[in-house]
């Protein structure tokens, strides 16, 4: 097997590691009469006799195949549900209803999920079991733009700010201060719609840390922030002129103290819910740590909690590179270095790219001036979800034989990544990573190879 091939077949055993479907298997169970859900940290035990229906609702890039391992461990005692996803990353599911829907642009079909898993929570009574699936994506899948007698945001206004926050370089934690300010069912409310039954959020986190809160918006977990940090959030990058209207007066009303704020830790709506986290970014990095050491290498894990600028974190990768081949380092060769996390990426053009493909694109660039450097190094960054911005490739790969098809057809990297436009330059070069929707989501895994 070639270096290309072991970078892959690394990045597809950290896949595996947290295949939703394989992981609610194993932690989810039957057992006489009592659901039980043991993690590594925490066991929590549901009395089955206590309810008169289990009902399964849940957004984001993982939920179907969430779904389906519940499907396997609970069968026909689910009374019905719903899940909503994002385009593509469906499963054939039996005893629960299946949404498609747009992201990170949530669209009128996230509006529909939002409202019919709204309407789903508060039918239920306190004789329910609402298990709720829980991943990233969900803030865009779930969208319900928060109105009442005083307050109309319309999607429209939703989709507006979304743009603005996507492209200003806002992280993630950041932007759902605010999607949770704007929204009926985020920051906790939609714990409120389903109160008093009982509900179990089951969560995989794609959020940096694993803050409960900002993963999918933390749709029922109580919510630290209030809409002074949002309007803050507005003020750091500049976005308080280009608001819709709607959405700069319910961020001036909740400021002033005249919209009701998120619930918080001790509202009574969070009685009967209990948030479990059940896999992150760590658990697919051991198990890339194990594969590469099954074919010879000597792994290490930097960290799960990688961020930064792409292309800034770029040369931290290829210094380290250039120093394991120059055997400055400490490490032992052949070197497998992990690391996870999510960067981001400031656009600059108007080309077509993602963070990971920006990062094997300037891993590629710091060797330009000496490509033999390349010859023993293999870089690959990607996502675990499959989709690496708004293209159909998960990330990107670095190492000679790009070089050399850059080299073959004459191609300018400097004039892609300053287009933002890392798809199209690998894509010419062959450094594309595929493996379409995986239909999980914990952030990103990098693996630089150096023999
Ligand atoms: O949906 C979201 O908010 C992001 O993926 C983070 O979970």
């Amino acid at each position: 097997m070639k270096k290309t091939d072991h970078a892959n077949t690394i990045f597809s055993a950290a896949l595996k590691r947290v295949d939703p479907a394989l992981m609610l298997k194993e932690l989810v169970s039957v057992e006489g009469n009592r659901l039980v859900i043991r993690t590594e940290t925490d066991t929590a035990e549901y009395d089955l006799s206590r309810y008169s229906s289990i009902v399964v609702v849940g957004a984001g890039k993982a939920s179907a195949k969430m779904a389906l391992g519940l499907e396997a461990v609970l069968g026909d005692r689910i009374s019905s549900g719903l899940v909503a996803v994002k385009e593509g990353h469906t499963e054939k599911l039996q005893y629960v209803d299946l949404i498609e829907a747009a992201h990170p642009m949530p669209d009128e079909r996230c509006v529909e999920a939002a409202k019919r898993i709204g309407k789903i929570c508060s039918d239920a009574d306190e004789k329910t079991l609402i298990l709720n699936l829980i991943s990233g994506g969900g803030s865009a899948l779930l969208t319900a733009p928060y109105q009442d007698e005083a307050y109309a945001i319309s999607l429209d206004d939703i989709q507006a700010v979304t743009g603005l926050l996507l492209a200003c370089g806002a992280v993630i934690q950041e932007i759902n201060v605010i999607r949770k300010h704007l929204s009926a069912v985020q920051g906790g409310r939609l714990a409120g719609f389903a109160a008093p039954a009982t509900m179990v959020s089951l969560i995989l986190s794609d959020v940096i840390g694993d803050p409960l809160t900002s993963i999918a918006s933390g749709p029922t977990v109580p919510d630290p922030t209030t809409y002074r940090d949002a309007r803050n959030i507005f003020r750091k990058y500049n976005l308080e002129e280009k608001l819709p209207e709607s959405v700069s007066r319910i961020i001036a009303d909740g400021v002033a103290g005249k919209v009701q704020e998120t619930p918080g830790e001790g509202d009574e709506i969070f009685r009967t819910v209990r948030n479990v986290l059940i896999g992150t970014n760590i658990s697919a990095l051991y198990a890339a740590s194990e594969e590469a050491e099954k074919l010879g290498y000597a792994p290490v894990i930097l960290t799960s909690q990688l961020t930064g600028e792409a292309r800034e974190i770029a040369k931290l990768f290829s210094g380290m590179a250039k120093d394991l081949s120059l055997n400055r380092l400490n490490f032992k060769k052949p070197a497998c270095i992990i690391a996870g996390g999510e960067t981001t990426v400031t656009l600059k053009g108007k080309g077509k790219g993602g963070r990971n493909q920006e990062m094997a694109l300037a891993f590629l660039m710091e060797f330009l001036d000496d490509p033999e450097g390349l010859e023993k190094v293999v870089f690959l960054s990607g996502g675990t979800d499959g989709n690496d911005g708004p293209t159909d490739a998960a990330g990107g790969v670095a190492h000679s034989g790009i070089m050399k098809a850059m080299q073959d057809a004459d191609l300018d990297p400097a004039e892609y990544i300053n287009n933002s436009d890392s798809y199209h330059f690998l894509k010419k070069t062959g450094g594309l990573l595929m493996t379409g929707p995986t239909n999980t989501n914990v952030c990103d895994v990098q693996i630089l190879l150096v023999e």
